[in-house]
């Protein structure tokens, strides 16, 4: 905190973005982190950001946070706010983004996708004059957080705090800080260590015991399989998946269920269809049920995963799946007309150069996955200056408490338009 801190009374008027109340205050907009709508409080406050002291008048849609971690741990940005509120408040980013690029349409309902939790996480492991210690990232600090419980972990990763740490622990030698993920699977926890730099001989026996010891599915450095005791799989649809070490997967098992659904939902008849950014195919691996499916994605043990799966899986239609990077070569037009359906699922920074392609393409109808709700509008208006109405957008929630947001677009080739 500078000299200059101030404290002072604060009326907020809105949540931000990322969930801080703001407040309007004479000399510009002040925020302030776990404040809500409504309240007024007394703040600490630094240039444009404030820490609150004392909640004077408390919101009604203010609620006791699930975990005692809550505004020490950057985990959760959102656990103080009220159902209606905090719906509204996730909704209201996808409409928000959509109108600075100039799009109004009608955004349906937050759809509610944390099902049992998330089944993938990330501690992060580092050794001080105190030991190993072993949790998240705290809020806009780089301390550490020690983590032994999380509530909103799946009950697959009930053990993942504990783990992580053994984990850590036999690696402690090398005094790197860690990035443990760990991973729900059908047949255990499914571990990727990084940070360590590569194992030699000696390390690898001691993982491969230790992987023993605590049960794992499977453990891997960096990517690299050091010890698979059992598939660590992942039920997509009719297909099992066993995704490559660290390899992407939506947060939740019914966060990837609810994409899945409205992808199918926006692509009913289609009979050739394009899964673009397809990962290791939970799109795919569904829309072969009733469809020719060509998978595109850039990471080669995806598309290995995807294709494994695909082979082991009774009752699809036929599924290619190509490695190709989308960024640098995106499908071109005359190789997109061969579909009567484009799905695509980038990474946040969008799919510009696929979009502009697309935008130029016959292809009559593209459901749009995205977690980023800005480069999903950026991308939106390109679309529509091609000749694409955007039918519908449906923000889900797979990431409940943090200020991240999915959605599905759906766009049709209006009639007439070439
Ligand atoms: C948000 S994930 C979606 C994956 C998959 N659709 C799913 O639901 O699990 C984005 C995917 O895009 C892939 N990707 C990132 N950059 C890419 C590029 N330049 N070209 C092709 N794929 C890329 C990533 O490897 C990742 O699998």
């Amino acid at each position: 905190m500078s000299a200059l801190a101030m404290n002072e009374t604060l009326a907020i008027a809105r949540l931000g973005q990322r969930g801080d109340g703001v407040a309007e205050a004479a000399d510009g907009q002040v925020f302030v982190p776990f404040a809500l709508p409504g309240e007024t409080v007394r703040a600490v406050r630094d240039g444009d950001r404030a820490q609150i002291v004392e909640i004077l008048t408390p919101s009604a849609s203010r609620i006791a946070a699930i975990c005692p971690l809550f505004t020490r741990c950057g985990g959760c940005a959102a656990q103080h706010m009220g159902e209606g509120l905090y719906a509204e408040w996730k909704r209201q980013q996808v409409v928000t983004a959509l109108s600075r690029a100039g799009i109004t349409t009608d955004v349906a309902p937050l759809v509610d996708a944390h099902g049992a939790g998330r089944r993938r996480v990330t501690f992060h492991a580092r050794r001080d004059e105190n030991g190993m210690r072993v949790g998240f990232m705290a809020a806009k600090t780089h301390d550490l957080i020690e983590v032994e419980a999380c509530p909103v972990l799946a009950p697959g990763l009930a053990r993942a705090p504990a783990v992580a740490k053994l984990l850590a622990n036999r690696l402690r030698a090398s005094n790197k800080p860690l990035d443990i993920q760990l991973t729900a699977s059908e047949a255990g926890l499914d571990v990727d260590i990084r940070g360590h730099g590569p194992a030699g001989d000696s390390l690898r026996r001691q993982l491969t015991e230790a992987a023993e010891r605590l049960d794992l599915a499977r453990l891997a450095m960096h990517g690299e399989i050091i010890v698979e005791r059992r598939a660590p799989l992942q039920l997509m649809g009719k297909a099992a998946v066993t995704p490559a070490p660290g390899g992407f997967l939506q947060a939740t098992a019914e966060g990837e269920a609810t994409l899945s659904r409205l992808v199918l939902a926006a692509v009913p008849k289609a009979k050739r269809v394009a899964d673009l950014f397809a990962g290791c195919g939970p799109f795919s691996v569904r829309l072969a049920e009733r469809a020719q499916v060509s998978a595109y994605e850039s990471e080669k043990a995806a598309i290995l995963a995807l294709s494994r799966a695909v082979n082991h899986t009774q009752g699809l239609k036929p599924v290619t799946a190509e490695a190709r990077d989308l960024f640098r070569r995106p499908l071109l037009e005359h190789e997109l007309n061969a579909f009567d359906a484009v799905v695509l699922d980038p990474p946040r920074a969008g799919a510009e150069a696929q979009i502009r392609r697309l935008a130029a393409s016959q292809v009559p109808v593209i459901a749009y996955v995205s977690c980023d709700a800005g480069s999903f509008a950026r991308d939106a208006a390109l679309l529509v200056a091609g000749g694409y109405a955007l039918e519908r957008v449906t923000p889900v929630d797979q990431f409940r408490y943090s200020a991240h947001i999915e959605l599905v677009g759906v766009f049709r080739k209006s009639a007439g338009r070439k």
